[in-house]
């Protein structure tokens, strides 16, 4: 498998263009993108077009050889793995068997024994022990959210999108799912592209960060290369400090909402 290659997307919802013209150069496997911008920037609707859940407008989005715009059901499956937004509270199954249901949904032949000793390894990596033998729809946002991810991580995709996967999440729990997703990405060489609100984890994370800005790039970068006070302006409105923390990371301080904010102009 090669990299993930976006040129020129144009993506939406009939006549309502929201991604205009992205393109996003070759993500190389083992790679963690962050898609961050204000509310309505697209972020999920770019995900979901990746995810095939919306049919591109336009241009090209690439997987190596497969072109992501035109999988079948089989490959999308094989290949992907979505993580939307907000998940259905997935009925009475316990999570263990939620879990063992995605794995044998893409490896059919699999036996019983290989299946347990894989979702056991998966769960004690998550630490979601404590949780396999809980009905679904008991469990919490957070919960679910970690469930959920680990529903497509057992598959082992190629690539992985995931939208706001730390939005219900405690502290913790942030630092376990992406902890989780980058010891993937590494192991594996898989590619995770994950909308976040909190830009201080995407710094943290993400080896790149695409701001998104009314369906545009605004900037685009290693996280220590690209983030200025300028392009918090121009991506949310408000004024901001961007400093290098005692353990050498770039981190992000939002002091105020600008007052007359001029979005997409980085000035
Ligand atoms: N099903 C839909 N039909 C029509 N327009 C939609 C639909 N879903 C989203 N939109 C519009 O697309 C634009 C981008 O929305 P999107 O959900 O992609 O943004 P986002 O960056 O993920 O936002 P947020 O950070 O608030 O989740 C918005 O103007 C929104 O109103």
């Amino acid at each position: 498998m090669s990299g993930l290659t976006i040129h020129a997307l144009d993506a939406g919802y009939r006549k309502h263009r929201v991604i205009h013209a992205l393109d996003l150069p070759t993500l190389a496997p083992g790679s963690l993108l962050a898609l961050v911008g204000a509310n309505a920037a697209g972020k999920s609707t770019l995900l979901r077009t990746l995810a095939g859940l919306l049919p591109a407008q336009g241009g090209r989005a690439t997987l190596g050889e497969a072109n992501l715009l035109s999988l079948d059901a089989l490959e999308r499956r094989r290949l992907l793995g979505y993580l939307p937004q907000s998940l259905p509270s997935a009925a009475s199954l316990y999570a263990w068997e939620t879990v063992q249901a995605a794995l044998r949904a893409t490896r059919p032949g699999i036996s019983r024994r290989e299946a347990d000793r894989l979702g056991e390894q998966l769960f004690e990596r998550l630490g979601l022990q404590a949780l396999a033998m809980q009905r679904m729809n008991v469990l919490s946002g957070g919960q679910r959210q970690m469930v959920g991810l680990a529903q497509l991580i057992v598959r082992e995709p190629q690539l992985l999108l995931l939208d706001e996967p730390t939005s219900a999440l405690d502290p913790r729990w942030q630092l376990e799912l992406l902890g989780a997703v980058r010891e993937m990405a590494r192991s594996h060489g898989l590619i995770a592209v994950l909308a976040l609100h909190d830009l201080n984890l995407a710094l943290r994370f993400c080896d790149r960060v695409l701001v998104l800005g009314e369906g545009r790039v605004l900037a685009e970068g290693r996280p220590a290369e690209f983030m200025t006070p300028g392009v918090l302006r121009a991506a949310y409105g408000v004024e901001g400090r961007v400093e290098t923390c005692s353990q050498g990371a770039t981190v992000v301080y939002i002091d105020r909402a600008c007052p007359n904010p001029s979005f997409g102009a980085i000035a």
